[in-house]
């Protein structure tokens, strides 16, 4: 059984207790917020989601005592275009609570980055403030992605669609995924690989889709190699949990998309 086999069979069970609170209940967004789309595909310079990752089931422990309230704010103040905060317990060290509090404290766009599997975990996100869902295309049959997919935008949430290969990639195009992250790590193997969105991203080049490289970004010579293949936006976790300084850091990745004139 894979990794992600085992996230989902857990997730199952979250379901289940999560349907017992929430069914029926209407959800209210906390605040309104920017779009993560209009943003980013407005923006001269390379975006940043900023992730919260207490942990994760390839590197174990990241930074397990960090305040994501704290955390959030950094980001946001370093220039931050999104946050994403990680509210799997099980695999990840994250909770709901989590992103509520991040949800109080921060007016960016904000990520609800779980394992979503039923329209329930959509309305609990909303509940907690977030306003975009991420949907993994490896995690759900085609037909199961787009009735999520099709949920969060009635509920006037964004999607993030998380794709690892071409397969996946036509999937994206079919649901007619606006925002799509094209994930440099393997969930099955945890492998990275920028060459993954190089790869996957020549079949997704529209001039109206959002395209996110995910994962693995380390340095800035990463963020030009994504900006080359196409990506407006980088999803960035372990490099900022562990960042010395947060501003610097989020200096080295936000390069222009315009070669400055010399
Ligand atoms: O810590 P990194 O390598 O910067 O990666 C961040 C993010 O892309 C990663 O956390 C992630 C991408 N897709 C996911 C799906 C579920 C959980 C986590 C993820």
């Amino acid at each position: 059984m894979t990794i992600l086999d085992k996230i989902l069979q857990q997730k199952e069970l979250e379901v289940q207790e999560l349907k017992a609170i929430y069914s029926g209940l209407e959800a209210e967004p906390l605040k309104k917020r920017p779009s993560l789309y209009d943003q980013f595909m407005g923006s001269s310079n390379m975006n940043v989601i900023a992730e919260v990752k207490r942990a994760s089931p390839s590197k174990g422990m990241i930074n397990q005592d960090v305040d994501p309230v704290a955390q959030a704010k950094a980001y946001a103040t370093a220039g931050a275009g999104a946050i994403s905060v990680l509210t799997d317990r099980t695999f990840f060290k994250g909770s709901m609570a989590d992103l509520s509090a991040v949800a109080q404290a921060v007016e960016v766009p904000l990520l609800c980055k779980d394992f979503m599997i039923d329209e329930v975990q959509i309305d609990a996100a909303k509940e907690h403030g977030a306003s975009i869902i991420l949907l993994i295309a490896a995690a759900l049959p085609e037909a199961r992605l787009k009735e999520l997919y099709d949920y969060a935008e009635s509920q006037e949430l964004d999607v993030l669609f998380e794709v690892h290969n071409e397969e996946e990639a036509e999937t994206a195009l079919r649901v007619g995924a606006k925002i799509v992250g094209i994930n440099n790590r393997n969930l099955k193997t945890f492998e990275v690989d920028l060459a993954v969105t190089e790869r996957v991203a020549s079949l997704l080049q529209q001039t109206d889709r959002l395209l996110i490289s995910e994962s693995g970004m380390k340095i800035a010579e990463d963020v030009e190699r994504v900006r080359e293949a196409g990506a407006k936006g980088i999803l960035v976790g372990e490099t900022l949990m562990r960042a010395e300084d947060i501003q610097q850091t989020m200096n080295n990745f936000r390069i222009p998309f315009t070669k400055v004139a010399k």
